[in-house]
């Protein structure tokens, strides 16, 4: 039997922090997280609760103030500059302002050219513009282009190579339907070619098309959700639970039938099936 391959990214009690005005902020603590090639995965989350926080490290960007990071096996706390320089180069990044994740004066098949040429990659730049649908604007250059044009070329640029972990900030925030459905089959065309996909979404579009969607709330990763398997939700010391919103609309009252089985704790809305 061949052992599973290891995580690309094992995170351990993770902890991150930042600068305010009332001394440091926990914008991340206690997370643990892998994240294997070949998968997307979705973290979501409300305004604040550390979406790109949690990105910005894992795509190597910010080193966590505390915690262990692991990238393809080895530790990050061990990495020099160079090392991290040359991992980085296969690190996609589609920033949320997707204007921080391109080139400023190159022209859109450029981006993507330059991209290939980084990762030492053959990927043909015309192909990545066609299948986000920017076949039309392989010659406009950053500030041509609109906003959700931008977004899509810098999917197209980041997925090149492929990388060995793609990071995209709601690489689906600013698009229509047809865009965004193009955005995300190349996110998984990108996983298919064996990179760890993570993505930061609001929209249900984005999370319908995931592995699995993980909710961050205050910064602690508080649930998961596998797609067409079991959840898991952290209960906190007080036994509150946090369901995620479609199990929340089971209870509009807000009280259910709890029981406890066989080493099972099963909730109900009042009145079901009795
Ligand atoms: N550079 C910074 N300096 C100080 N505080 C920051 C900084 N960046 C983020 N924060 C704070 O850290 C917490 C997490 O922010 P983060 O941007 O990661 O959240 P988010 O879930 O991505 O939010 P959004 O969905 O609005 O983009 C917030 O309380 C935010 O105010």
């Amino acid at each position: 039997m061949t052992a599973p391959e290891p995580a690309l990214l094992d995170a351990r009690d993770l902890l991150q922090l930042h600068a305010s005005g009332t001394g440091p902020v926990q914008a991340l603590r206690g997370i643990d997280l892998e994240v294997r090639r070949g998968t997307v995965t979705a973290v979501t989350g409300p305004s604040g609760s550390g979406k790109s926080t949690l990105l910005a490290v894992l795509a190597l960007r910010e080193r966590p103030a505390g915690g262990e990071l692991r990238y393809d096996g080895r530790l990050l706390s061990g990495l020099g500059r160079r090392e991290l320089q040359r991992l980085r180069r296969r690190v996609g990044w589609v920033a949320q302002r997707p204007a921080h994740s391109l080139f400023p004066q190159l022209a859109a098949h450029e981006q993507v050219a330059e991209v290939a040429r980084l990762r030492g990659a053959d990927d043909d730049p015309g192909q990545a513009l066609a299948d986000v649908g920017l076949e039309g604007r392989a010659g406009a250059r950053l500030h041509e282009l609109s906003g959700g044009e931008q977004q899509r070329l810098a999917v197209a640029a980041a997925t090149t190579g492929p990388p060995d972990l793609l990071v995209a900030d709601e690489p689906t925030a600013e698009l229509d339907d047809a865009s965004a459905g193009l955005v995300l089959r190349r996110l998984r065309a990108c996983a298919l070619r064996g990179a760890a996909v993570v993505l930061t979404t609001h929209d249900a579009r984005a999370t319908a098309s995931a592995d699995r969607v993980l909710a961050l709330r205050h910064g602690v990763l508080s649930g998961e959700h596998r797609a067409g398997g079991p959840r898991t939700a952290a209960v906190d010391g007080q036994g509150r639970v946090q369901l995620p919103p479609d199990a929340l609309g089971l209870f509009p009252d807000g009280r259910a039938v709890l029981e406890v089985h066989g080493g099972r704790v099963v909730l109900s809305p009042p009145g079901e099936g009795r």
